[in-house]
């Protein structure tokens, strides 16, 4: 045995220890699938979809015919691995037979840009069985969100009127909402007309760092509003939500077999990520019906089958000259570059600057950045007008950019988790893709013990030409000193933040803006 393995730990809730393995499913070709609605199957055609991936093919199994969604679906599946699809195409097809227009799902994501990617997910095929997507992310003001998601009623002559003044009924004009929490708590607590009385699905993706943080209790008053028995609804009535709202979803307590105690229809409850966490203190949050759960083989974690891990070991001081060359000797190909906060990401891109000509274009993207400007980077990277995204985490957690080649950790990722999120913005869907990530020695052992999680034990080293390093040293003493002006004139305007500033100053002391 390795001197490090150690023996599988057991998950504590039962229902954990028997998972299903995705791994067993094959690829399907849309005409083979059982019961897909031939309107989806040519918009997903439209869309480039012509087979269901292994993990869609599970879900859809679990979730279409008799017995469909009669439990919640947990899934644990790598990263790229398709789960959104997994669960939009089954929502869409369930929903696809409904008569009135009213919130029936509910799709939670910790950040903005997640949000907005996974709403286009549900936009390329909702529409074409009659379903309305909407989205609460906070990206325009909340007015304009509220026109979006909920229909003001027209007077004869085609005047819209104003339900404060005249008692008529507000009803929802989405079927489908993609909200990130925050947003979601606003319409809950003010938007008139926003119910989530008939919500049917409520699906929580990267279930780990959703239920990590508690983003205003969004989860248990989400499930108050929606598992709704009597007095629930009565005190949704009181405190003002949904009162104009006549139409009503009858759920019936403890009348089917396994639902004692509760109701029925239930909100059926979809939780994915690539590292599901098994801890039941946090599960037992999100109250689940006889869950079910889905997994990829029999590690808890697992890597993208085609994803090329490697490392880079170097003195700590020069780890900027390390990771410029080897950006030029990925040059051409889209890279994405992970520090470990977003005071380093920030530096890194300023001192990058200052390296002269390099032959790759590169921006900044971090929680630092306004969200225009933020979304205004993401959108040059994914449209290849630049080749390489600084990062700081935010962007590791289900970001899909087509054509990432390379991930270079910048800093060694503290955690199997954040290795797993960050690499696997490359070979997704299959394709392959590198992971490089720069250690000092002292780095190495640890980073082995990481990467054993993942059952991942083939991490090579990566050559670089020595004089590919020693040529930049010359623009690499200028360029720490334009950083320093920088940051000191930020500084001055507010604009740097205390940890940036004496970061500066201490990494002085070893002459590399970095740990
Ligand atoms: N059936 C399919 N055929 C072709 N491409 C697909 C299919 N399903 C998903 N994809 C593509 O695969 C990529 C990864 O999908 P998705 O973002 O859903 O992965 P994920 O499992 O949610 O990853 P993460 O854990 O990082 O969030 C996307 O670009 C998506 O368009």
């Amino acid at each position: 045995m390795e001197e490090d393995a150690k023996p599988k730990s057991v998950p504590v809730l039962p229902w954990m220890r028997c998972p299903v393995d995705i791994d067993l499913f094959d690829e399907c070709p849309l005409g083979l699938l059982p019961c897909l609605d031939p309107r989806l199957e040519k918009a997903l055609q439209k869309i480039g979809v012509h087979s269901l991936f292994p993990v869609q093919v599970a879900v859809w199994q679990e979730t279409i015919g008799p017995g469909a969604f009669e439990r919640d679906i947990c899934v644990n599946s790598p990263t790229g691995s398709g789960k959104t699809l997994a669960y939009a195409l089954p929502i869409v097809q369930a929903l696809s037979t409904r008569k009135l227009r009213c919130l029936r799902a509910l799709v939670v994501l910790p950040t903005r840009d997640l949000a907005v990617q996974v709403k286009e997910v549900f936009a390329s095929i909702a529409p074409s069985v009659g379903l309305s997507v909407g989205l609460a992310v906070g990206q325009s003001s909340i007015a304009d969100e509220i026109s979006e998601l909920i229909k003001r009623p027209k007077h004869d002559m085609g005047v819209s009127l104003d339900p404060k003044e005249l008692h008529v009924e507000l009803q929802s004009a989405v079927d489908i909402l993609v909200a990130t929490p925050g947003r979601l708590m606003d319409h809950i607590t003010t938007t008139k007309g926003f119910s989530l009385e008939h919500l049917c699905y409520l699906v929580v993706d990267e279930t780990d760092r959703m239920l990590r943080e508690a983003y205003q209790s969004w989860l248990p008053m989400v499930l108050q509003l929606s598992c709704s028995n009597d007095k629930a609804i009565s005190n949704q009535a009181r405190s003002g939500l949904n009162l104009f709202n006549s139409l009503t979803t009858i759920r019936r307590s403890g009348i089917e077999r396994g639902f004692k105690g509760k109701t029925y229809p239930r909100l059926v409850k979809l939780i994915l990520s690539a590292t599901l966490t098994q801890d039941p203190s946090k599960l037992s949050q999100l109250a689940l019906h006889h869950p079910f759960l889905l997994t990829s083989g029999d590690t808890r974690y697992k890597l993208p089958e085609k994803l090329k891990s490697y490392k880079l070991i170097c003195e700590s001081k020069l780890k900027p000259l390390y990771l410029v060359a080897l950006l030029q000797h990925l040059s051409g190909e889209k890279c994405l570059v992970f520090t470990s906060s977003v005071e380093s990401t920030h530096r890194l891109s300023i001192l990058l600057k200052f390296f002269g000509d390099l032959p790759f274009k590169f921006s900044e993207y971090s929680g630092l950045q306004h969200q225009s400007v933020r979304s205004k980077a993401l959108k040059a990277f994914r449209d290849g007008e630049i080749d390489v995204l600084v990062s700081s985490d935010a962007m590791t957690r289900g970001m899909d950019v087509e054509g990432v080649r390379n991930v270079i950790n910048y800093d060694m990722p503290p955690y199997i988790k954040t290795y797993i999120h960050r690499a696997g913005r490359t070979a997704r869907a299959g394709q392959s893709g590198c992971c490089f990530t720069l250690l000092r020695k002292n780095e190495v052992k640890r980073f082995k013990k990481i990467l054993q999680k993942a059952n991942n034990n083939s991490c090579s080293v990566h050559p670089l030409a020595a004089d590919s390093v020693e040529h930049l040293r010359p623009m690499y003493s200028s360029a720490l000193d334009k950083l320093k002006e920088v940051i000191d004139s930020e500084t001055r305007k507010g604009n740097a933040g205390p940890n940036l500033r004496k970061s500066i100053k201490r990494k002085r002391g070893t002459d590399t803006p970095q740990e």
